[in-house]
């Protein structure tokens, strides 16, 4: 298994500015397109209603401020360069609830300048825009059942079927802009995350495997190991801890290269990997260390069998260059529950039992505190 190197994504802060900035433009441009639609719809609607009213000058100020600011946004920084959408959306909605009634693009305009708030400034701002649009929905609502704002606009509407349709198109394209808006930085957050979520896989396999071979990692193997015993415990049956250790790494280092070291490395893992079943766990330790970890194995025999293929495997020769190179691999092993009850210590006596092989002429293996069965003599090219 060949490890994927870390994902080069920048850090998830700067993604999260990144994305912050790309808000922000955007309202930048759908203020614009609304602040157009609305001076468009003006005078039209002066027109049908054969009036000007205060509060169509005080959009018409407000508009003209918002292209200014426009043009200079680049320039504008911090607060200034982020407020002026969610201003210009706040107070043209308040004013098109209180001039047009609750018809129209008015609460939806509020609605998304809070949208625009939560995303922009956080929770504690967002309940004072949140507040301020009830306050202007229930003023609206009040002067209207009071009487102290003409239904003038109800009636409009209901005698001129083209006031109905620039109510009804306003609102649906408020509606439609705000719902794709919403909808894209959706997309664009939840793809962030899907990202996150790779990298921290990624990190935690980083953690737990080996790069070179993809083997777990002596970390991962601990935990195989206490697993092992566990199951061991629950099946009475034995676990048994291999502890490998490659004959002649450093001279295949020396003479062919590190690459050529490395090569052998990751064909000797996959050779062990090969000769265990998929349930038994074999891991790097570092440098030329492996061990294998074998749950429910009924007796030493088995092991020693194990011990023999992985042996017979790490001694076969390996192709490399042209030329072949040929390794040995020194096996201790010991057995749980016989020789120790703890996986630490498991861990310690096997490793003891590989030295006394490596003592006793290595390429081969032997069962803790037993003696050593000869094994194979292969010499590195
Ligand atoms: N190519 C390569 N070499 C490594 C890596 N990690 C450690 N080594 C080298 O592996 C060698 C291991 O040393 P030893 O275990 O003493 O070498 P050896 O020849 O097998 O010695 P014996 O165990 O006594 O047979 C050292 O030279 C390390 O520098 C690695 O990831 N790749």
């Amino acid at each position: 298994m060949q490890p994927t190197p870390l994902a080069t994504s920048p850090m998830p802060d700067s993604e999260m500015l990144r994305l912050r900035q790309e808000f922000v433009d955007a309202s930048w441009w759908l203020t614009l397109v609304y602040a157009l639609i609305s001076s468009a719809l003006l005078p039209a609607r002066a027109w049908l209603l054969g009036s000007w009213r205060l509060s169509d000058s005080i959009i018409f100020l407000f508009i003209a401020g918002y292209l200014l600011a426009f043009g200079q946004r680049r320039r504008l920084g911090g607060w200034w360069r982020d407020s002026p959408p969610v201003l210009v959306m706040m107070l043209g909605g308040s004013t098109g609830l209180l001039g047009n009634g609750l018809l129209g693009s008015g609460l939806m305009t509020l609605i998304f300048a809070n949208t625009l708030v939560a995303v922009l400034f956080g929770r504690r701002v967002v309940w004072i825009a949140f507040l301020y649009t009830m306050g202007v929905v229930l003023l609206a609502a009040w002067l209207y059942a009071s009487g102290r704002l003409p239904p003038r606009v109800s009636s409009d509407y209901s005698s001129s079927p083209l006031a109905w349709l620039m109510a009804i198109s306003s609102g649906t394209l408020m509606s439609f802009l705000v719902l794709h808006f919403v909808s894209l930085y959706r997309q664009r957050v939840e793809a962030l995350h899907e990202r996150l979520r790779v990298q921290s896989e990624e990190i935690a396999r980083l953690a737990h495997h080996d790069e070179l071979t993809g083997l777990p990692s002596l970390r991962l193997a601990r935990d195989r190991l206490r697993m092992a015993c566990h199951q061991a415990e629950r099946q009475r049956s034995k676990a048994a801890l291999l502890f490998i250790d490659l004959d002649g790494f450093k001279r295949i280092n020396d003479s062919a290269g590190h690459e050529a070291g490395d090569e052998v490395l990751r064909v000797v893992a996959a050779r062990m990997v090969e000769a265990v079943r998929s349930v038994d766990t074999v891991a790097r330790l570092g440098g030329d260390e492996f061990i294998v970890i074998l749950s429910g194995v009924p007796d030493a025999r088995t092991a020693t069998e194990v011990a023999q293929k992985i042996v017979a495997a790490a001694a076969a020769p390996i192709p490399w260059q042209g030329c072949t190179l040929q390794i040995g691999a020194s096996i201790g092993i010991a057995l749980y529950p016989e020789h120790s009850d703890t996986p630490e210590d498991l861990l310690r006596r096997a490793d003891s039992a590989m030295y006394s092989v490596k003592r006793g002429g290595k390429n081969g293996y032997a069962l803790h505190e037993e003696p050593r069965t000869p094994g194979h003599t292969c010499q590195p090219c």
